[in-house]
């Protein structure tokens, strides 16, 4: 079996490591034994365990799972060569990642917290020759696509990472507008649960426009709620939140 070394043991290790560990052996690097072993709990499955102050990663299949802020800090404890690392940092570049680790090559992904359910969303970018290696590694947590430039994963970073809180956020405000006018609230979020779960198979094969058609009748309540949403300027308010992320990708 194949190691996979996680340099960083927060949440989008642990939801990565959750899609790998049939198919691979983990590795996990972190500040404190304590909380690997929390890991290791949480996983379910052995791993094993190593300081990240002088930790050699020689010829190791790194994915790198600090945040955007650390990353001189914890290049500085490491030893040895990798032979490639993935890095999931959002808006960290190619550049800043070959200047700071000592590795043979690197590629960015960008996965989403749907990692920890197998279905991530998870774009890609970086040395072409580890495309397929990348593919097949986040293949195991969702779909992947692979993107030709960094530009263009500062943005998908805004559209699927960012994603799962945009349409937590529209989630939440939609369940409350039914407890707002009357409905219990363990019915509002069922309700709300079995529609994302539904629209989520649905937008796979219709686009958004058609998908909207087929729902509104004329003069009718979808219509009456659409018009709504319109004057809320929600679709504006969309696009800005990812104008807002990739301009944020790109200070990082
Ligand atoms: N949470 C999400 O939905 C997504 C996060 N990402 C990226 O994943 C990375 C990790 O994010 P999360 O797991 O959510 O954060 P987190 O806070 O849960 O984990 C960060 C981990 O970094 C390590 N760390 C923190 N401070 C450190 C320091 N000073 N020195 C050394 N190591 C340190 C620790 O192992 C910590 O558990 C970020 O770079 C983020 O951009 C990417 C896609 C989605
Ligand atoms: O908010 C962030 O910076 C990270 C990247 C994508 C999702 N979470």
């Amino acid at each position: 079996m194949k190691t996979i070394t996680f340099i960083g043991n927060g949440n989008m290790a642990l939801s990565i490591a959750q899609g790998l560990k049939k198919n691979y052996k983990i590795e996990v690097v972190g500040r404190s034994l304590e909380k690997l072993k929390k890991f290791e709990e949480k996983l379910g499955v052995e791993i094993e365990k190593h300081i990240m102050d002088g930790f050699h990663m020689q010829d190791k299949t790194v994915l790198l799972c600090v945040k955007p802020a650390n990353v001189q800090e914890v290049s500085k404890l490491l030893q040895g060569q990798a032979r490639v690392i993935f890095s999931v940092l959002a808006g960290t570049s190619l550049e800043k990642l070959r200047t700071n680790f000592n590795t043979q090559a690197v590629v960015r992904t960008m996965p989403n917290l749907a990692a920890s359910v197998n279905r991530s969303m998870t774009t890609l970018t970086g040395d072409i020759n580890f495309q397929e290696e990348a593919k097949e590694l986040l293949g195991a947590i969702g779909s992947t696509r692979w993107l030709s430039s960094e530009k263009e994963i500062d943005i998908a970073t805004g559209l699927a990472g960012s994603g799962p809180a945009y349409l937590a956020l529209i989630a939440e405000a939609l369940t409350d507008g039914a407890v707002k006018q009357g409905l219990k609230r363990d019915d509002a979020m069922a309700i709300m649960r079995g529609l994302f779960g539904g629209f989520g198979e649905l937008i796979q094969d219709i686009h958004p426009a058609l998908l909207k058609d087929g729902v509104m009748s004329p003069g009718g309540t979808t219509a009456a709620g659409y018009g709504a949403l319109e004057d809320g300027n929600v679709r504006s308010a969309c696009m800005d939140a990812i104008e807002q992320a990739y301009k944020r990708a790109k200070e990082l």
